[in-house]
């Protein structure tokens, strides 16, 4: 059971949570031109396009049959979380003539690549981001939806704007109580251990697992922090950082019984001291106050123990950002630099 938001669905009701039932009004694609290919995946191909009614630019995400079960979850979410701070907007839903193929309009993002964006981030730019990142999960945590799959692909940033859009609703699903949901979800890198153990009944917090990898991977300048080459290789990697010892305790506490025939993963790791990462390269953003703590309470195997979204919000690594957030955010600023009551 989540610690945090357990009954939202329940409460917000049948309507808000019950993606198979409501019809969807599909607009056709005259209005849209293509412009260019942005990317793809298993589920979905992305271009980048022209809304010819105002010439402004869009995303065009044209969605695999494959994914045609889903498409109306994406959609239910999309549109519950509009307006949602830095949740990309959905602007339309497009299928052709034929109903083969359906597409998501949504605002376009100048988007920086994550590669050539990592290394070159300020402090100021990771606590920013991070600080925009957990604003936009706690929104959906507390709507009572699990986006599942963050990494750094499905955060656009744009840096000129210094804003910040969390993208690719298509593997988010509402949180129940008492509920097994898939483990075969996420990017492996950014998979929480629930995951990896194929432990079901996880909640809000498995999002919590991938900002924490995301946050390691910007303080200590490594392109993913863990990188594992295969399902157990990941968990052995996860292992060789967080120990052994945390590992037991966790499987313990939930009954989970983990069997693999992976020798590695039987040996007894210590525990590594988040300092042993710090290199002559990341010393600037590592040995940051607060930093290491702020990752030492998200990279948790157990996910009741993780902060949640708000916690980190509030958590000290971000104090001089939520400050910054709070003048720009035009609240009433007397001189002295207080929002007034
Ligand atoms: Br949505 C969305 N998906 C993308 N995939 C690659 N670039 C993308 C952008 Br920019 C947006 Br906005």
């Amino acid at each position: 059971m989540s610690r945090v938001y357990a009954d939202v669905n329940t409460t917000l009701g049948k309507a808000w949570y019950d993606y198979d039932n409501f019809s969807i009004d599909w607009s056709g694609p005259e209005n849209y031109e293509i412009v260019r290919r942005l990317g793809g995946g298993k589920y979905s191909e992305v271009f980048e396009g022209v809304d010819m009614v105002n010439s402004d630019r869009c995303v065009i995400k044209v969605l695999k049959p494959v994914a045609a079960k889903k498409i109306k979850r994406e959609i239910k979410v999309l549109r519950n979380l509009a307006g949602g701070p830095n949740i990309i907007a959905l602007l339309d839903v497009v299928r052709d003539p034929s109903a083969r193929y359906h597409s998501l309009v949504m605002e376009y993002v100048e988007n920086a690549d994550w590669k050539r964006l990592f290394p070159v981030l300020t402090e100021s730019d990771v606590k920013h981001y991070t600080f925009q990142l957990l604003v936009a999960l706690s929104h959906v945590h507390a709507h009572g939806i699990m986006h599942r799959d963050i990494k750094p692909a499905n955060v656009m940033i744009d840096c000129r704007r210094r804003t910040l859009r969390l993208i690719d609703w298509g593997l988010a699903e509402f949180y129940h109580t008492d509920t097994d949901f898939h483990h075969r979800v996420g990017s492996r890198y950014y998979k929480a251990p629930e995951l990896l153990v194929s432990y079901k009944r996880y909640d809000y917090s498995l999002d919590l697992w991938s900002v924490g990898c995301i946050l390691a991977s910007m303080i200590f300048r490594k392109e993913h922090f863990f990188r594992g080459s295969d399902n157990d290789d990941q968990l052995l990697k996860i292992m060789k950082t967080l120990g052994t010892e945390k590992f037991d305790t966790y499987l313990k506490t939930y009954n989970i019984h983990f069997e693999t025939e992976i020798d590695s993963l039987l040996v007894n790791y210590p525990k590594q001291p988040w300092a042993r990462f710090i290199t002559a390269e990341n010393r600037h953003l590592a040995s940051a106050t607060d930093a290491l703590d702020l990752l030492e309470n998200l990279l948790r195997y157990d996910h009741r123990e993780r902060l949640t979204a708000k916690e980190a919000e509030a958590h000290p690594y971000f104090n001089s950002v939520r400050l910054e957030t709070i003048s720009t955010k035009g609240d009433a600023v007397n001189d002295s630099g207080f929002a007034s009551a």
